[in-house]
C-alpha cells in the first residue's frame, strides 16, 4: 500500500519540526509538502533541514492550494486564523485536516463543524493518549463527586504560548462540566483577580501559569471538605502530539465526512 501523503502547514513552528521528523520515522506516512505564511523566512527553505534532518527535497512554500492537491492530509498546528483557512482548502482538495491549533474561538469552532459537513476533520486540543484519558478520568470523578467538591483545572506552558487557558485545559473542564451534566461556558471561572467573593459552589474554576520552556502540564483538583483528589499529566516532549497527530491522520483517512475527536481515535467511548 502507498504511504499516506502529509502536509504539515506551520512547518517551522515548533509542533511543525517536530511533525516533520516524527513524521519521517514513521511507517505508512510521508512528508508530501511543508507550508508556512506569506513573508516567512523559511519560505523556499527545505523542510528537513529546517527540522534539524538532512534535506528531503521538499521546499517550504507559502502556497497551499497545489500542495493540498497532491496530499491525502494535512497536519495543522498553527493559529485559529490560518487554521479556518486552511480548513476550507482541506475541504475543497478532500483530505483528511487533523486541527491541534488551540484557542479557537465560539465562531471557530462553529466554522470548522460547517467545514466537516464536507471534509474530514478531527480536532482535538490535545493529541496525546495520557491527556486523552486523562479526560475520561475526569468526568468519571467529576461524575462520581457532587459539587461540594470544587473542581479547579491548573495549567503551566511555555513563556512563548499566547492562548489561555490552555486547550487542555479547557477540554479538561469541559470532561468535567460533562461528568457534572452542566453547561462549562456557563458554570466556568477563567480568571480570579482582587475582591473576587468566596468561591461559588458548582463552578469549574481555571488558571494559566506560564514560563520558560514547559511543554505542557495540567491537573485537574477536586478539593472537599478535609480531602484533595489530584489528576495531573506532564508532557516531556512534543513528540508525543506529533505522534498522536499521525496516528488520528490514518485513523481518518477513507472516512465519511464529520468532526472526529481523538477520543474517537482512540476507541474512548465514555
Ligand atoms: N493539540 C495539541 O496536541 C497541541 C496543540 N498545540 C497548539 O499548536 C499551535 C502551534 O503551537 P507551536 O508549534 O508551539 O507554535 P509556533 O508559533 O511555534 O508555530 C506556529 C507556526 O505556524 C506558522 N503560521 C502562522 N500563520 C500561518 C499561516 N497563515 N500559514 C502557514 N503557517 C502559519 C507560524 O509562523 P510565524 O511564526 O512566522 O508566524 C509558526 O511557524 C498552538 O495553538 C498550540 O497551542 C501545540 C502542541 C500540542
Ligand atoms: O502551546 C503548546 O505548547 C501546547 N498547547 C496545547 C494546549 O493548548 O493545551 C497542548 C499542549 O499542552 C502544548
Amino acid at each position: 500500500m502507498t504511504d499516506m501523503g502529509l502536509v504539515i502547514v506551520g512547518a517551522a513552528g515548533r509542533m511543525g519540526r517536530t511533525l516533520i521528523r516524527m513524521v519521517t520515522e514513521t511507517e505508512g506516512v510521508t512528508v508530501a509538502g511543508a507550508i508556512e505564511r506569506e513573508g516567512s523566512p523559511f519560505v523556499g527553505q527545505d523542510a528537513g533541514v529546517v527540522a534539524g534532518l538532512p534535506a528531503l527535497g521538499i521546499t517550504i512554500t507559502d502556497d497551499p492550494l497545489p500542495v493540498f492537491a497532491k496530499a491525502q492530509g494535512v497536519l495543522d498546528f498553527t493559529t485559529p486564523a490560518a487554521t479556518l483557512a486552511f480548513a476550507e482548502i482541506a475541504a475543497q482538495a478532500r483530505i483528511v485536516h487533523v486541527i491541534g491549533t488551540t484557542g479557537l474561538s465560539v465562531e471557530d469552532h462553529a466554522a470548522i463543524d460547517a467545514a466537516a459537513r464536507h471534509a474530514v476533520i478531527m480536532q482535538s486540543g490535545n493529541m496525546s493518549l495520557g491527556v486523552n484519558l486523562l479526560a475520561q478520568l475526569v468526568r468519571q470523578a467529576a461524575r462520581a463527586l457532587d459539587a461540594d467538591f470544587d473542581i479547579e483545572v491548573l495549567e503551566m506552558h511555555h513563556r512563548h504560548k499566547v492562548d489561555a487557558p490552555s486547550g487542555t485545559a479547557l477540554m479538561l473542564g469541559q470532561a468535567a462540566a460533562e461528568g457534572r451534566d452542566i453547561n462549562l461556558a456557563e458554570n466556568s471561572v477563567r480568571v480570579r483577580d482582587g475582591i473576587t467573593g468566596p468561591r461559588e459552589r458548582g463552578t469549574i474554576g481555571f488558571a494559566s501559569l506560564r514560563g520558560g520552556s514547559v511543554i505542557g502540564d495540567h491537573s485537574v483538583m477536586l478539593a472537599g471538605e478535609g480531602e484533595m483528589i489530584t489528576l495531573s499529566h506532564h508532557a516531556s516532549d512534543r513528540a508525543l502530539f506529533a505522534r498522536g497527530a499521525i496516528k488520528a491522520a490514518l485513523w481518518a483517512h477513507g472516512r465519511k465526512p464529520g468532526r472526529y475527536s481523538m477520543a474517537d481515535v482512540l476507541g474512548f467511548t465514555d
